[in-house]
């Protein structure tokens, strides 16, 4: 989903996949605990970055958000080539970067700078901030001594420090001056793109729009393209002109600034936007937060992995349920996974999940059949029952979605990876393989649930 119209893009990124093994063992992954030997330990790969996809336009900022742990700074590492990708493309002003190993990949790093979170440990403590800045243009080999020296002093000036301070060590330096240090080391071998990953989420909030301001000012400046991380919603908002949303190694939707605060599409965006703290205290700072944990990115869900968490999950087209029905299976079926009520009889486990709306029919049976395994006590059974019921069945766990939908601000592409954009949606990705074996029975026919989010 190439995210610009009209500009060459500077950089590509196609199908990029990075998994992490966690060894795998000789017993097919499995490992034993020595001291509870009874305890399995399932071993696979960490699927971090799972086929993502996305363009950068020269001189532009694509902001990247998403949850601790979602793989930003994973995707960031893997496209700069510090992580070797488990496969896919990562296109640099046009040249594979796959395609490039030892110096001419060292030439072309120059190119592509990166800025860390931690301003502290990114310096050595020992050096002064001028050969700091200068470390990166001598192992580049770029001017002489004294070039280099005039270079970095005018580098500081440019990043708003005073550059007289060429001398001083990095300890006597507050924070954000920390981070411009870095931000001058980063220009210094004039770089085309740089990677910021969360580079003022160790500041004090009142530092985070001086050092984001003088950002923008240096982009302007030096014709420069950001991607930047960062988890916090309004820092995003400060800086980017396109922002991508990263869920469990995977992308979920990219769209224009403007166009993902005013119209997001995917209920995880619209999660994190309402999970933004509100200026008014009486409101209760945050509206709603996002519940149930983010699975395990060795196992993650089919299709939209989402749909464990998403307030929006698809009903499966071949039950008869209202939204409401619907709604209380689901939450019927969460609340059974994470065991999180005592277990009672049949009319207590109905009174509390069912009261006011309990599907009738196929679906009433399949879950009269549920409530009676809780009431035994047959959590695993109640479980396996409900989940091959009816989560297993939606179209958001049949098919992976992959839609593109007309913006309704700016100009920018807009993708959405849900399924609930597809009536609307301008283009569609194809049916993936779990989709024909697993979801034959459901493809093209599951109904959009209105479930409202
Ligand atoms: N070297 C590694 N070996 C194994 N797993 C890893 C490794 N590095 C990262 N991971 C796993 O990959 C997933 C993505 O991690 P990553 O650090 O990229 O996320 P993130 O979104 O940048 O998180 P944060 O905001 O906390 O930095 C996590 O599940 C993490 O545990």
């Amino acid at each position: 989903m190439s995210g610009t119209d009209g500009g060459e893009p500077l950089l590509e990124v196609r199908e990029l996949c990075k998994y992490f093994s966690e060894g795998g063992g000789m017993l097919g992954g499995v490992t034993f605990d020595r001291e509870f030997p009874f305890l399995k330990r399932q071993r696979g790969d960490v699927r971090a970055v799972e086929s993502v996809s996305f363009d950068i336009e020269k001189g532009e900022t694509l902001g990247l958000v998403g949850e601790s742990g979602c793989g930003k700074s994973t995707l960031a590492r893997t496209v700069l080539r510090l992580l070797e990708p488990t496969s896919g493309s990562v296109y640099f002003k046009g040249e594979d970067l796959a395609s490039l190993s030892g110096e001419p990949l060292r030439r072309k790093r120059k190119d592509m700078q990166m800025i860390f979170q931690d301003p502290q440990s990114s310096l050595d403590p020992r050096m002064k901030v001028g050969p700091i800045v200068e470390e990166p243009m001598k192992a580049h080999g770029m001017l002489d001594e004294e070039g280099r020296e005039a270079r970095a002093k005018e580098l500081l000036e440019k990043v708003g420090l005073d550059p007289q301070h060429y001398n001083r060590y990095p300890h006597a330096f507050s924070g954000g001056q920390r981070q411009r240090v870095n931000l001058a080391r980063a220009l210094s071998v004039n770089p085309d793109f740089i990677v910021c990953d969360e580079p003022v989420s160790a500041l004090d909030v009142s530092i985070q729009a001086q050092v984001l301001n003088t950002m923008r000012d240096l982009q302007e400046e030096f014709d420069l393209t950001y991607l930047f991380i960062a988890h916090d919603l309004s820092v995003i908002r400060h800086i980017s002109d396109r922002v991508a949303v990263m869920y469990l190694g995977q992308m979920v939707e990219i769209a224009d600034k403007e166009e993902l605060f005013e119209n997001p599409q995917h209920p995880y965006t619209r999660a994190l936007l309402d999970a933004i703290p509100v200026p008014d205290p009486r409101s209760g700072g945050r509206t709603a937060l996002l519940t149930g944990d983010v699975p395990s990115p060795i196992d993650p869900p089919s299709g939209c992995r989402f749909r464990t968490r998403c307030p929006s999950l698809i009903r499966p087209a071949e039950y008869d349920m209202t939204d409401a029905e619907w709604a209380n299976v689901v939450e019927f079926q969460r609340a059974v996974k994470r065991r999180s009520f005592e277990t009672t009889n049949r009319a207590a486990v109905r009174q509390r999940h069912f009261a006011d709306a309990e599907p009738g029919g196929e679906a009433g049976t399949l879950l009269d059949e549920a409530i009676g395994h809780v009431a035994a006590g047959e959590w695993e059974e109640a479980e396996r029952l409900l989940t091959e019921s009816f989560a297993d069945r939606s179209v958001c766990a049949t098919e992976e979605p992959a839609y593109e939908v007309s913006p309704t601000h700016g100009e920018s592409r807009h993708y959405a990876a849900c399924h609930l954009v597809r009536d609307d949606a301008v283009a569609a990705g194809e049916e993936t393989e779990l989709a024909s074996s697993v979801g034959e029975r459901f493809a093209g026919s599951a109904d959009v649930g209105e479930a409202d989010d």
